[in-house]
């Protein structure tokens, strides 16, 4: 379970994210949304403890990452967007790292089926430094699930992936979640969110635009009508943003003098 209160960052006097709360169930995949610079890798960061909050709690299993970091960290893996490998480690080596600190049971036996998995047996023994960037990020998403973790939190699981290996993927994380684990991702992916996502949440310029399952998100916007399946998500997070610019905009008119 993850529960973000009233998180707020700034850094110097800019509000990269303004009192964002959040909870979200085992058994639930969440996607965190929002244009570039909206704040989402910000909320990443504290939710793994490489950032302070400036105010509100961010809480992972129940434990308070910034307070009780080991507990919180033993409680979940972690796929950053632009993973830091050990080049001079074999991709082998690495995984057997990992699974002796994370104290995984028959740990050689699960990384063997991890790297059949993702087609990477036979590379399994060279230099990460050798690995394309898709190769890479499939190691990192082996680092973050092998211990199989109550929570996984995720930035930009696709960049790189072929679309074989990111179908596996979307339904890795599916099958997590469908397994009574949590799952958080970001992505500018609009159809993966909707693929694979119970609930989302909509950020822009630090505030939350939007939040809520595909329904929920549908009926704010007012956007239910239309289509087979109801107006995808692309279509609402345009609206969403649409509105926040328009609101922007009066809001400066307001402000200017005649
Ligand atoms: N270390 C930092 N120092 C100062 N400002 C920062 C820092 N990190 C992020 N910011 C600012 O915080 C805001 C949110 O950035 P963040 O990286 O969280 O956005 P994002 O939603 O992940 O964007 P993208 O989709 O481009 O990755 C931006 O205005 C950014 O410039």
């Amino acid at each position: 379970m993850i529960e973000v209160s009233h998180y707020t960052k700034r850094y110097g006097r800019h509000e990269a994210v303004s009192d964002l709360s959040f909870t979200v169930q085992p058994g639930a995949v969440f996607g965190l949304l929002g244009s570039n610079g909206a704040g989402k890798t910000t909320t990443i960061r504290a939710l793994v403890g490489l950032t302070r909050p400036t105010a509100g709690t961010v809480r992972v299993q129940g434990y308070d990452v910034w307070a009780q970091p080991v507990k919180a960290k033993a409680a979940f893996g972690y796929i950053p967007d632009r993973p830091y490998l050990y080049g001079k480690l074999t991709g082998r080596e690495l995984l057997r790292f990992v699974g002796q600190l994370y104290r995984v049971e028959r740990a050689d036996a699960e990384i063997d089926r991890w790297l059949d998995f993702f087609r990477l047996t036979e590379s399994g023994n060279e230099l990460l430094e050798t690995y394309s960037h898709g190769m890479r990020q499939k190691v990192a998403i082996i680092s973050a699930l092998l211990p199989d973790p109550p929570v996984l939190i995720v930035d930009e699981p696709m960049v790189g992936l072929d679309p074989h290996a990111a179908r596996q993927v979307r339904e890795l994380f599916r099958g997590h979640a469908d397994r009574g684990r949590t799952v958080l991702l970001t992505t500018h992916s609009l159809p993966l969110a909707e693929a694979v996502c119970d609930r989302i949440v909509v950020l822009d310029h630090g505030k939350v635009l939007g939040e809520g399952s595909m329904d929920d998100l549908r009926a704010q916007t007012g956007t239910a009508a239309g289509g087979v399946h109801g107006d995808s998500l692309e279509r609402i997070f345009f609206r969403l943003i649409e509105e926040e610019q328009q609101e922007e905009q009066r809001r400066r008119e307001a402000a200017v003098p005649v």
